[in-house]
């Protein structure tokens, strides 16, 4: 029997984020260790002749038009490379936030890339699968293979997969859209320009969360100037009990605190709750 046609498109965070500088193309030249969430949105693949999309789920709405769903676009640009590609419906279970700084679009656009390989039969290694995630958004390429990994160049070039020891998480999101080109611009580089301070930093497994701390988001000062309640939710991350590190994941605005175990974890995440009814809060773990 075939294997089912379904794929869970994770939420990544940016563990680190650190911008070396803006290259002459303009975008960003970036270093970051990525890693992934237990949770995400659903993606189904009913296999037919017509390309097309069904989206449903809380947050389906504010993903935008079917038509520009990045599921689509990556399905089109392989379909695009790939002679008589097999393809079909997709059905979308949104629960993300939008605009977030978790990669939610990319990795539903790598979810379906992933289910299109599994339908026909490419290696996730094949240079059309490559070069349609790439095409599709800088986040894409570290979408399709989701495993913890440092991330580099505008996104397209990958380390190999870490095994990073499992990290117990609070995502926070206030429910504020925050684009992604609006931060990469109130960061105020010019194309050519290094980000002063910039250094390359290698990441051991060992006292990751040590590590982590003396790494940092660049774009969590810019997106706060954009989105001050950032600000607020990362504060109310840093009063939780055994809250080892609060910070911004991607452009923003969803930040993430770790604890030493997913009991504290989940109190933490009642907490934040309780101050913020309204908000998007998860307890998750990573890797
Ligand atoms: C901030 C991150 O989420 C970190 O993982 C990504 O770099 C952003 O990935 P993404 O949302 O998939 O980005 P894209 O949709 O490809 O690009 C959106 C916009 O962000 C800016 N951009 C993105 C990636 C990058 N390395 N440099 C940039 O300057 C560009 O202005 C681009 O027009
Ligand atoms: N499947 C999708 N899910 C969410 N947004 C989508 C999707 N397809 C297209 N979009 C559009 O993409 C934009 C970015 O949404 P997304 O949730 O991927 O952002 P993000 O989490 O900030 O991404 P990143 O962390 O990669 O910067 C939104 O403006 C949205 O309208």
């Amino acid at each position: 029997m075939p294997p089912p046609l379904a794929t869970r498109a994770p939420a990544k965070i940016n563990l680190t984020l650190h911008v070396l500088g803006r290259r002459a193309d303009g975008y960003h030249e970036l270093e970051s260790l990525v890693a992934f969430a237990g949770t995400g949105d659903d993606l189904r693949l009913e296999p037919g002749p017509r390309l097309a999309l069904r989206a449903s789920g809380p947050t389906a709405a504010l993903a935008g038009s079917d038509v520009d769903n990045l599921v689509l676009k990556a399905a089109r640009l392989l379909a695009d490379r790939v002679d008589g590609l097999q393809i079909g419906i997709f059905h979308l279970t949104k629960r993300l936030p939008v605009a977030a700084g978790i990669g939610g679009g990319s990795s539903d656009a790598a979810a379906a890339l992933r289910l299109l390989a599994r339908l026909n039969e490419l290696p996730l290694s094949h240079p059309a699968l490559r070069e349609a995630a790439r095409l599709t958004g800088a986040d894409v390429p570290v979408c399709l293979e989701p495993r913890a990994r440092m991330m580099r160049g505008a996104g397209e070039a990958l380390g190999a997969p870490l095994n990073l020891p499992r990290l117990f998480a609070v995502l926070v999101n206030p429910r504020v859209p925050v684009e992604t080109p609006a931060v990469f611009k109130a960061l105020g580089l010019r194309p050519g320009q290094a980000l002063a301070g910039a250094e390359h930093q290698s990441v051991e497994r060992s006292a990751l969360i040590d590590t982590l701390n003396a790494a940092r988001n660049d774009l969590e000062s810019p997106a706060l100037r954009i989105q001050p309640l950032i600000g607020e939710a990362l504060g109310l991350l840093r009063q939780t009990r055994g809250c080892r590190l609060a910070r911004m994941s991607g452009s923003g605005a969803t930040v993430f605190g770790l604890y030493d175990d997913c009991e504290a974890a989940a109190a933490a995440a009642k907490a934040v709750r309780r101050a913020r009814p309204d908000w998007w809060v998860k307890a998750t773990s990573l890797r």
